[in-house]
């Protein structure tokens, strides 16, 4: 019988672990998707393996503290790995509380389905609990393997397509400030400071890991024919900065394809850098058609247009999932729309949620649950992304008072839904 052993790695065995993941050894490391759902980063077709070059280059990348990595190692061999990358998320209140994001995860294909992520996971949901961050995160390279951990989606994105000729704005606008098209050098710059900004604001939104924005600077084309990308940004009438967009002009072969603009990147602090920005996105000379990847589910631009049915939903995807790990912590670290009293019941705790404007206090009690509900059904509903009505409908959430459901979701739900554009 074989011993495994699950431990952090230790430095010198960080090629060993970056061997077992998928786009080392060409593998793929998502479903199958047109590259322009994950908005410029195709991560299929799989790509040629690793060099030895390129796993000394990634391996000081798993050397440094925010990055978490636990392997399993089977009679010795590493033949599973994963890693917690330590980011915050804002909550609704505007706090932003520390996430553990669990990402780079892969079993070699030889070492699968005998439990080693299973033990994996249970290390890595250890060590932050142990450094009391009561949220863990990570998008699902496939829907069926995270709920046994419980995680469940929490935010959701879309992506759409406008054909130009159907882009007509319901009302004429003026813009007090002015569009801009920089370098990548410049856009290297604009992105961290609009970032912070539209975080604070957006409930679901992640900080970026250390580095994000830096290839920004060297540009680069990408082998999938999509073309340069290109920098557009809004100043405000002082001259500020208040949105920008990275978009691409890819070139197909293939003529329904042609013509394209594809917004990978786009951000805005104002209506007006808002409305400025897409309506030069949506009527760019010699264009047809523009698609946006990742998008908020709430995206205002659809009320902005003559024909609300012009901007077509495309696919809609889950993003982030949540795993809540301290009921009480996760519930008092964000604040509420209303201002009520419910008992709930999740998993086997049950807990007295006094909830308003302010804050929360959560605390375990004995008197009788309103509700009960899985620490998954919690992940879901936690940032408001996900109503309370709709998991009672499928049987995840039972009520036992009248309009608990709808008094919950009064609660939890946010002036716009949540929304990361930025991943880990
Ligand atoms: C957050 C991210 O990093 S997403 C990236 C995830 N990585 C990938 O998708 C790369 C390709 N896949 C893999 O490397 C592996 O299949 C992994 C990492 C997903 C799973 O590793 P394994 O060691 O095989 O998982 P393990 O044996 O611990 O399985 C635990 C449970 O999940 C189930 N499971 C594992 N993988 C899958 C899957 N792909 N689809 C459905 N169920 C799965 C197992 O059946 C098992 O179920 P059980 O609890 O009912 O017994």
């Amino acid at each position: 019988m074989s011993i495994v052993e699950v431990r952090p790695i230790t430095a010198d065995e960080a090629k060993e672990y970056l061997r077992v993941l998928p786009y080392v050894n060409g593998f793929p490391q998502e479903e199958p998707e047109p590259s322009a759902w994950y908005a410029g980063q195709a991560a299929w077709p799989p790509q040629v393996p690793a060099t030895e070059a390129d796993l000394e280059r990634h391996a000081a990348g798993v050397q440094v503290d925010w990055f978490r990595p636990q392997a399993a190692f089977v009679d010795g061999k590493l033949a599973g790995g994963s890693a917690i990358v330590s980011v915050e998320l804002t909550v609704p209140g505007g706090r932003q509380v520390a996430l553990g994001g669990v990402t780079s995860t892969a079993v070699l294909p030889t070492y699968r389905r005998r439990g080693l992520l299973r033990q994996i996971m249970s290390a890595m949901l250890a060590d932050c609990r142990e450094r009391g961050e009561f949220l863990a995160g990570l998008s699902a390279s496939e829907g069926t393997i995270y709920g046994r951990y419980g995680f469940a989606p929490a935010t959701f994105q879309h992506r759409w397509e406008v054909q130009r000729a159907d882009a007509a704005f319901r009302t004429d606008f003026t813009d007090p400030g002015t569009l801009d098209l920089i370098d990548g050098a410049a856009a290297a710059e604009v992105w961290p400071v609009l970032h912070e900004q539209v975080r604070a604001e957006r409930v679901g939104e992640i900080s970026p890991l250390p580095g994000k924005w830096t290839g920004l600077a060297s540009g680069g084309l990408p082998a999938d024919g999509s073309g340069p990308a290109h920098h557009l940004v809004h100043r405000d009438a002082r001259g500020v900065v208040d949105g920008a967009a990275i978009f691409r002009l890819p070139w197909s072969p293939d003529a329904a394809q042609a013509g394209v603009l594809q917004v990978e990147a786009f951000e805005s602090l104002t209506f007006d850098a808002y409305r400025a920005l897409w309506g030069l996105l949506l009527d760019f000379d010699l264009t047809k058609r523009v698609v946006a990847a990742r998008r908020p589910v709430d995206e205002p631009l659809r009320w902005m247009l003559t024909n609300p049915r012009a901007l077509k939903l495309k696919l809609t995807r889950d993003n982030l999932w949540l795993r809540i790990l301290d009921v009480p912590a996760a519930l008092e670290a964000r604040t509420y729309a209303t201002t009520d009293t419910l008992v709930l019941e999740v998993d086997s705790g049950r807990w007295l949620l006094d909830a308003g404007p302010d804050g929360a206090s959560c605390t375990a009690t004995d008197r009788p649950a309103d509700l009960t509900l899985s620490v998954n059904e919690l992940g879901s509903l936690y940032l408001g992304g996900v109503r309370a009505g709709e998991l009672a409908y499928s049987n995840r959430i039972t009520a036992y008072t009248p309009n608990a459901l709808s008094r919950l979701d009064a609660l939890l739900r946010p002036d716009r839904a949540p929304h990361n554009a930025v991943g880990f």
